[in-house]
C-alpha cells in the first residue's frame, strides 16, 4: 500500500471538477487517472479537455523532484475510449483548411513529451483502450493489462485512421503483419494475446493492476527495465523489402473489402512512410493527412452510423423511465422453419434457454437439426468443435405442446403470414402463459393490433422482427401498437442487447421501417427496366453505389414470389404511389423464381450462388415493356449512372420523409441505422436518411417532381418533403417541424 504525501490529503481539493488527476505517493510515483465519463475520451479542446490537462500534469511530474515515474491509468474501470468522436463529427472542411482541433499535436506531445520524456511512463490498462486510448498507451514506456481489457484501432470504421502514432508505433511493438491485421478489421484483440505479441508488458488481476503499474514504472526509472521507446523499436519488423511486401498484400486485401472509400488506403501510406523514413516520419504523416480525413463525408457517415446505433437503444420515456427490464430467463419460439429456426439459434448462442414449439414432430425435428446446423455454422468457422455445439444445443428443448410454455418469460411466434392462424396462436398464448410474458411476433407484414385482437393482453403484444437470416442479421425491429406497454418495450430492448442486435422501435405499419422506406427501391428498378434500361446495368450501378447487390439480383436471392406477394401488399396499402409492373409475375409463370430454381433475373448452375447472365432474361423484358407502355414511342430513354443512383434511391428518401412525419420512428438516425443493417446501404454514406441530406431536400424535391410529371405517382414527392423543401430544413428536422401531436 502506498502512502499520499501529506500535500496530497488536499488531492480531493486539487483535483475537484478536472477530467485529469494526479497523485503523487511517496514511492516517487505520479498516479495520473482520467476521468471523463463515460469512456474517458481524450478531447482536445482547451483547458477543460482531458489533452490539455494530462500534457499539463505530465509535464508537472517532470518537472517535480519527488516524481520518479508516472502511471497513467482511466477512473472506472477503463482506461480510454479514444479521441471523442462528437468532437470529430463536428470537425469541417473549410475552403483548403479543416476546423480541426490542434491545440495540442501528437507528434509533440506523444513523440517528445510522453515517449521523449526524463520519466518514465507506464501505463495500467483496464476496460479498453482504443483508438487514441491505445496510442496513448503506446507511446508509454510500458504497458500493464487487466484480463478482459480490449486493445486496438478501430479508427477505419469511423472513416479516419489511427491519428496519434498508431500507424508507427503499432507495428513495432506487435509486427507489422498482425499489425495492419488489427488496423484494417478494426478488431480489438485481448490481454494474453497482447501479451505473447508484445504489445503489453504483464496481464495482472486487476486489483493489482495499479501497484504492478507502479512497480514496473520505479522499475524502469532505476535501470531494472528496459526504457522502450516505442517509436525507436526495429525488432518487430523485418527489412524493407518485407514490409513493402507485406504490404502491397495489404493494400490488395483493402481493394476487397473496401469500396468508394479513402482512408484505408491512406493508412496504408501512413504505415509505408513510418517503415520507409522512420516512426517519427509515419506520425508526421499521419498528423498531416488526419484533418483532411475527419472532414470527409466518408468519416461524417460513418461517425452518424456509430451515434446512430447507440441512440436506437434509447426511448424517451421508456428507457429514461426507471423501468427496469425483466430477466428473460427463457424464451420459447413458435415455428422451427427458417425464421424460426434462426430466432431460436440467435437466442442459445447467446445463453438464453429456448423452447421451440412446432405442430407434429416431423417439423420439430427438421427445426432443431436447422439450429444445430445453424449452431456449427456460426461456431464452427471451418474447425467443428461438438462440445460447444452441444452446450448451445443443450439450451434448446423441443416441444410439441403448450403446457411447456407456463414458464417461459416471452414467445415469439414466427409462423407462416395467416391473419387467422396468427390470431389462434395468441388466443391460445393467453391461456398458456403466465400472465407477465411477452406475447411477441415477428411477422413483417400483419399489425400486431389485429395478430391481438382475440386477446384481453394487448399490453403484451408486440412485434419482434427479424431479418433472415435471423442468427446472423444484426437487425430486429421491435413493433409498438397504441396498447403496447412501456414495459413490454423495455423487455424488449433488453432482449435485444442480450442477443446482440440493434433494435429499432417502430410504430405498426405496412412493411414497417425497412420494407416500407425500400419498397420503392424495387419499384424503380421496374419503372428503369421498363425505360429501356437493363437490370444488369442498373443492379451494378446500385452495387458500385456500395450497396451489396442491386435490387434485380436482391430479387433473386429472397426469392422472386417474395417481391411479387409483397408488391401486392403495397399495392393495396400505398395505391397512391404504387409502380405496377408485370415482369415478376412473367418470371414465375415459367417458375424462376431465383437462386432457389436456379433462374430468376440471372441463372445460377447447380449449387452455385455465382449469378451468370440469363440471354433468354430479353423476351421478357420487352414484353414486360411493351405492356407497360412506358417508353415514347418505344425510344428507350437515355439515362446516366449518375441519375440511375438518384432515379432508385430518391424515391426511397421521400418515403423516409413519409415515415418521420408519420411518427413510424422515433428519430432520423433510426432510419439510417435501419438501413445500413437491414438493407446493406453502405455506412459510409451514413444511413439513407443521412445521406437524403448530404444530397440536399430541395434538390430530391425538385427531381422527383420533375420525373413525376414524366413517369407518374411512384416519383410524387410526399407532402412532408415538399415542406422540407419549402421551410429548407433537413429530413432529421421532420418529426420536430411534424405539426400534430405524436401518435403514439
Ligand atoms: C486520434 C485517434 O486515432 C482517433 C480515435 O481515437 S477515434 C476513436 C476510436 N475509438 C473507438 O472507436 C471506440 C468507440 N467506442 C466503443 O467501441 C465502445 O463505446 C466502447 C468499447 C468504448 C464501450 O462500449 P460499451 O461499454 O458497450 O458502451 P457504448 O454504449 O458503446 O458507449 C458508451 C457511451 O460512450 C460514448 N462513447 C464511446 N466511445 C466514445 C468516444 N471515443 N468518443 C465519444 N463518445 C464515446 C458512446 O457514444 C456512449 O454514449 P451514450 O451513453 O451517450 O450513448
Amino acid at each position: 500500500m502506498v502512502t499520499l504525501h501529506r500535500e496530497w490529503s488536499l488531492f480531493g481539493i486539487f483535483n475537484m471538477g478536472r477530467v485529469v488527476q494526479m497523485e503523487v505517493g511517496e514511492d516517487g510515483v505520479a498516479l495520473l487517472t482520467l476521468n471523463k465519463p463515460p469512456v474517458n475520451s481524450l478531447d482536445n479542446s482547451g483547458p477543460d479537455s482531458v489533452m490539455y490537462q494530462l500534457k499539463e500534469l505530465i509535464c508537472e511530474a517532470h518537472s517535480r523532484p519527488d516524481v520518479k515515474a508516472i502511471v497513467i491509468r482511466g477512473a472506472n474501470g477503463k482506461f480510454s475510449g479514444g479521441a471523442d468522436i462528437g468532437s470529430l463529427q463536428k470537425v469541417k472542411q473549410v475552403g483548403q483548411s479543416t476546423t480541426f482541433p490542434t491545440h495540442i499535436r501528437g507528434s509533440n506531445f506523444f513523440n517528445d513529451i510522453i515517449e521523449g520524456g526524463s520519466k518514465p511512463i507506464v501505463a495500467a490498462i483496464e476496460g479498453f483502450a482504443l483508438g487514441g486510448g491505445l496510442e496513448l498507451a503506446m507511446a508509454c514506456h510500458g504497458r500493464i493489462a487487466a484480463p478482459k481489457t480490449q486493445l486496438g484501432l478501430p479508427e477505419l470504421t469511423l472513416g479516419i485512421i489511427p491519428g496519434l502514432g498508431g500507424t508507427a508505433r503499432l507495428p513495432r511493438l506487435v509486427g507489422l503483419t498482425k499489425a495492419v491485421d488489427m488496423m484494417l478489421t478494426s478488431k480489438p484483440i485481448m490481454p494474453e494475446e497482447a501479451k505473447k505479441l508484445g504489445l503489453v508488458d504483464a496481464v495482472v488481476p486487476v486489483q493489482q493492476l495499479v501497484p504492478a503499474a507502479r512497480k514496473f514504472a520505479l522499475d524502469i526509472a532505476s535501470g531494472k527495465q528496459a526504457w522502450r521507446k516505442s517509436l525507436s523499436l526495429t525488432d518487430r519488423i523485418g527489412s524493407q523489402e518485407e514490409s513493402l511486401k507485406v504490404l502491397k498484400q495489404a493494400r490488395a486485401r483493402a481493394q476487397k473489402a473496401y469500396r468508394n472509400v479513402p482512408h484505408p488506403f491512406v493508412m496504408l501510406d501512413c504505415i509505408e512512410a513510418g517503415i520507409k523514413n522512420g516512426g517519427v516520419a509515419g506520425t508526421l504523416k499521419e498528423e498531416e493527412v488526419s484533418p483532411g480525413l475527419t472532414a470527409s463525408p466518408t468519416a461524417k457517415g460513418l461517425m452518424n452510423i456509430f451515434f446512430a446505433q447507440r441512440s436506437a437503444f434509447k426511448i424517451q420515456g421508456i428507457t429514461d423511465s426507471g423501468l427496469k427490464p425483466h430477466q428473460m430467463k427463457s424464451v420459447a419460439v413458435i415455428g422451427g422453419g427458417l425464421m424460426g429456426s434462426g430466432i431460436a439459434t440467435a437466442l442459445a448462442l447467446n445463453s438464453v434457454p429456448v423452447v421451440l414449439k412446432e405442430v407434429n414432430e416431423e417439423f420439430l425435428q427438421a427445426g432443431l437439426q436447422r439450429i444445430e446446423a445453424n449452431v456449427k455454422a456460426r461456431l464452427a468457422r471451418g474447425a467443428p468443435n461438438q462440445e460447444k455445439v452441444q452446450k448451445v444445443m443443450s439450451l434448446v428443448r423441443g416441444t410439441l405442446d403448450y403446457a411447456d410454455f407456463s414458464d417461459v418469460d416471452m414467445v415469439i411466434e414466427a409462423v407462416i403470414e395467416s391473419v387467422p392462424l396468427k390470431q389462434q396462436i395468441f388466443a391460445d398464448l393467453e391461456k398458456y402463459c403466465k400472465p407477465t410474458c411477452l406475447l411477441a411476433s415477428n411477422t413483417s407484414t400483419i399489425d400486431l393490433g389485429v395478430i391481438g385482437k382475440n386477446t384481453k393482453s394487448q399490453d403484451r403484444v408486440i412485434g419482434a422482427h427479424f431479418f433472415s437470416p435471423a442468427h446472423v442479421m444484426p437487425l430486429l425491429e421491435i413493433v409498438r401498437t397504441h396498447d403496447t406497454s412501456k414495459q413490454a418495450i423495455q423487455d424488449m430492448l433488453a432482449l435485444a442487447k442480450t442477443i446482440k442486435k440493434v433494435p429499432v422501435v417502430v410504430r405498426s405499419c405496412v412493411g414497417f421501417a425497412v420494407n416500407r422506406v425500400f419498397f420503392r427501391y424495387f419499384q424503380a428498378g421496374h419503372l428503369l427496366v421498363h425505360l429501356g434500361l437493363h437490370p444488369y446495368r442498373i443492379d451494378a450501378v446500385i452495387k458500385a453505389f456500395g450497396m451489396p447487390m442491386g435490387p434485380f439480383r436482391l430479387a433473386d436471392l429472397t426469392g422472386i414470389q417474395i417481391g411479387q406477394a409483397t408488391s401486392g401488399i403495397y399495392k393495396e396499402a400505398f395505391s397512391d404511389r404504387v409502380y405496377l409492373s408485370n415482369l415478376n409475375e412473367l418470371l414465375l409463370k415459367d417458375n424462376r423464381v431465383g437462386e432457389r430454381t436456379g433462374k430468376g433475373y440471372y441463372n445460377y448452375s447447380k449449387g452455385s450462388r455465382v449469378e451468370q447472365p440469363a440471354p433468354e432474361l430479353e423476351s421478357y423484358l420487352v414484353k414486360s415493356r411493351q405492356a407497360a407502355r412506358l417508353i415514347p414511342e418505344g425510344k428507350v430513354v437515355d439515362v446516366s449512372d449518375e441519375e440511375i443512383v438518384e432515379m432508385i434511391f430518391y424515391g426511397v428518401v421521400d418515403e423516409a420523409a413519409r415515415v418521420l412525419d408519420e411518427d413510424v420512428v422515433v428519430r432520423s438516425s433510426d432510419l439510417d441505422i435501419a438501413s445500413v443493417l437491414g438493407m446493406g446501404f453502405p455506412a459510409y454514406r451514413g444511413g439513407v436518411a443521412f445521406w437524403g441530406d448530404s444530397v440536399g431536400v430541395e434538390r430530391i424535391y425538385s427531381k422527383l417532381k420533375h420525373w413525376s410529371s414524366l413517369y407518374g405517382p411512384l416519383y410524387k414527392p410526399s407532402a412532408a418533403l415538399e415542406r422540407a423543401a419549402h421551410g429548407k430544413y433537413s429530413l432529421s428536422q421532420i418529426i420536430e417541424k411534424r405539426s400534430g401531436a405524436s401518435r403514439l
